[in-house]
């Protein structure tokens, strides 16, 4: 094994990406994982280090959706010259997951966050953020990524046990089974755990509210004063911008995506994410008559008898069907949702046309 892949691997390299890089047709030489994103800069990592690059001319062509464009976590192909400071990239390999939000502003599209991470930590705080609800949105959003969820409940130290334990009684009473860490900053309860559970050569993203503890928890697993957030500053004369690093190797070998952008976090919801937190609803379901069974009023409804029986809860099942609802909306293609958007300007010109006329 070249010096180069082993060194790769543990940036999270592996046996998939050499296919796609094969397939290709890039050598392993080419290749470099995205660190951060800033506008139209790139701060790659590969065995050397951190490096800037660009997009090429032809990719950006070839890709004019936001979520076909590189974003933290991704691997990509790039070319570079010999003294020329930014490498050029020509290919993005295919993700493995991800996690996409809604473009701030934007309606209908999305936008890439974080790319091939293995685990999500889904960050709540059980003083005053504690909320199934948005859990259970964080989970579904996180699996549609096709990635693995991993629950922290953070700042233990200002509830009392019985407030914890009746949150951790709710989410499995909603049927969620992924694993929940108690975690504080300030007694340490669960930090060795959360560490002791972070592998290496995998790669971790954290999301949640702002202020629930994700900085902290981070700062906590570099180990204060290391240099492995240091920004890659400006050189010569302030040609480059300065990019934060937001893929981070830990000391352990475990690879965290700390995402500064967090806070306009929307939930993009789809059907198949759905399955996970929803699995007795989805067990329910299967003994429905009919096999596209809505659950919203045809008979033989297995769903609707075990909810009029109260064997499935009122809230819990409202959840299932708004973020079914929401799932549909974002799997409508694009021109789905532009004619929706032109058929409404036509009704809106109607409705004016009419009232000229009164
Ligand atoms: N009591 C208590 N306070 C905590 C704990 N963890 C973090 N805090 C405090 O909560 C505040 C917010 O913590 P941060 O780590 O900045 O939260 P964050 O999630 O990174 O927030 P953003 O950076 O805004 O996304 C800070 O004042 C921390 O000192 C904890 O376990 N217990
Ligand atoms: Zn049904």
């Amino acid at each position: 094994m070249s010096n180069r892949q082993s060194e790769l691997e543990k940036l999270g390299w592996n046996e998939r990406l050499a296919g796609l890089a094969a397939l290709q047709k890039q050598s392993i030489e080419t290749v470099a994982r995205v660190a951060a994103v800033d506008r139209d800069q790139l701060l790659l990592l590969d065995d050397k280090g951190t490096f800037r690059a660009k997009l090429s001319g032809s990719y950006l062509h070839h890709h004019r959706r936001p979520e076909e464009l590189p974003c933290v976590g991704d691997w990509v192909c790039v070319e570079r010259g010999v003294n020329d400071d930014f490498g050029l990239i020509h290919t993005m390999l295919e993700r493995r997951t991800s996690l996409c939000r809604k473009a701030v502003g934007g309606v209908n599209e999305s936008q890439m966050i974080a790319a091939n991470m293995d685990f999500v930590i889904i960050v709540q705080s059980c003083h005053f953020d504690f909320n199934l609800k948005r859990l259970e949105r964080y989970l579904v959003m996180v699996m549609e990524g096709g990635a693995t969820p991993y629950v922290l409940l953070t700042k233990t130290d200002l509830v009392e046990p019985d407030v914890l334990t009746a949150q951790l009684s709710q989410i499995r009473a909603a049927g969620i089974t992924a694993p929940v860490l108690p975690l504080s900053n300030v007694s340490r309860e669960g930090i060795e755990e959360l560490k002791r559970n972070l592998l290496p050569g995998m790669t971790y993203c954290f999301v949640g509210s702002s202020g629930v503890g994700k900085s902290t928890i981070i700062n906590e697993l570099i180990g204060r004063g290391r240099l492995e957030t240091q920004d890659v500053s400006a050189t010569g004369e302030g040609k480059h911008t300065t990019v934060r690093r937001e893929l981070i190797r830990l000391a352990n070998g475990a690879l965290v995506i700390d995402n500064p952008g967090m806070r306009e976090f929307g939930i993009v919801a789809a059907e198949n994410g759905i399955g996970g937190s929803f699995i007795d609803i989805n067990a329910l379901a299967s003994g429905c008559r009919y096999r596209d069974c809505s659950h919203t009023s045809e008979p033989g409804c297995a769903v609707l008898e075990a909810l009029s029986a109260g064997a499935i809860d009122q809230e819990h099942f409202q959840n299932y069907a708004k973020l079914t609802e929401e799932a549909k909306f974002y799997q409508m293609s694009h021109a789905e949702k532009r004619k929706k958007d032109r058929d409404f300007g036509k009704f809106i010109k109607s409705v004016k046309k009419d009232m000229k006329r009164d």
